[in-house]
């Protein structure tokens, strides 16, 4: 058997597909998800935003590029707002993906575990992830368990994992790899990857501009980090939307500055949850008129 680690980017078998991690709330996704793409946690690129996927991570190893996506709905924490227009972004998102991935707790099946099971898509295969595995001592009891589970779908496999202890990854991969089509790579291996702290902070407010005021904002508008401090595990961000014009800004900051604030605490979260600490996140929105045509205005912002 070869096994090469230099990765072959134009393998005839290379393979290459979206995968989608669904599952309730606190069952492990995100502790996942980081487990699977090991320290190259990353989000979507100005690229990656043209396809019709919100990409979370990309893995690329043993001839196989992983795109991990984002499911809009899923990501609720009240099961109850599961309604039908959420459940069909859902279904949109899921069909458009090559593999899910349906995550549970080991030991544990609820009502909203179900809620989630009844919108898994018949046509593209779905593997039934265990997680957190460790926290059953008897692993003999996870066969019945997992059986009474697959009783409700048809899984094209079954993996017990513990994504906090990188227990059985490997497997899964396989799993997956085996059901992504052979592709040949959509990104480059550091594409997406490997992008500094200071990046990956201006895209996260970036997507949410985009989500809040996407359609009203003239594309001239841009995000830049104006500082980028670590301090221990704190970092501090200061950040300045950079608008064409007055009625941009007010766009920007909402009534009662309301939309601003939301999309300063969703920002914060979101960078907490990527670089794994606290954020202090401060974000100004400022009127840079004829910027975009103005040269030596943006060798300033570092746009050579
Ligand atoms: N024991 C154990 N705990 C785990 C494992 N994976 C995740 N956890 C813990 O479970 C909790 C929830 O994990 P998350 O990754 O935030 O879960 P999530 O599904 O992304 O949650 P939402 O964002 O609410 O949907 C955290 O406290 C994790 O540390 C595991 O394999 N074993």
């Amino acid at each position: 058997m070869t096994d090469t680690p230099q990765i072959d980017l134009s393998a005839d078998d290379f393979r290459c597909g979206y995968i989608a991690i669904v599952g309730r709330p606190n069952v492990g996704k995100s502790t996942l998800m980081n487990a699977l793409i090991g320290a190259k946690v990353s989000i979507t690129s100005r690229k990656a935003q043209t396809t019709r996927h919100r990409i979370t991570g990309i893995q690329t190893k043993d001839q196989t590029q992983f795109v991990y996506v984002d499911t809009p709905g899923f990501q609720t924490k009240h099961s109850n707002a599961l309604n039908r227009t959420l459940n069909r972004t859902v279904t949109t998102t899921l069909t458009a993906v090559d593999v899910v991935l349906y995550v549970i707790e080991a030991g544990m099946f609820s009502q909203a575990d179900i809620l989630v099971l009844e919108l898994l898509p018949k046509n593209i295969p779905c593997i039934l992830v265990i997680n957190k595995a460790d926290h059953i001592k008897d692993k003999a009891v996870l066969m019945p368990f997992a059986a009474q589970v697959a009783s409700r779908f048809n899984f094209a496999a079954i993996v017990p994992v513990s994504a906090r202890q990188g227990f059985q990854l490997e497997s899964l991969e396989a799993e997956v790899k085996k059901l992504l089509p052979v592709n040949p790579p959509m990104f480059a291996e550091d594409d997406i990857t490997d992008k500094s702290e200071k990046f990956l902070a201006a895209e996260i407010v970036r997507e949410k501009v985009f989500r809040f005021v996407g359609d009203e904002l003239p594309y001239t508008s841009t995000v830049l980090v104006e500082k980028f401090e670590q301090e221990g595990n704190l970092r501090r961000v200061f950040i300045a939307i950079l608008v064409d014009r007055d009625g941009h800004k007010a766009m920007l900051i909402g009534k009662k500055g309301e939309r601003l604030k939301e999309i300063s605490t969703q920002s914060r979260q979101d960078m907490e949850k990527l670089f794994g600490g606290p954020v202090y996140l401060e974000i100004w929105v400022k009127i840079k008129s004829g910027w975009a045509d103005n040269e030596a205005g943006l060798r300033a912002y570092g746009y050579e």
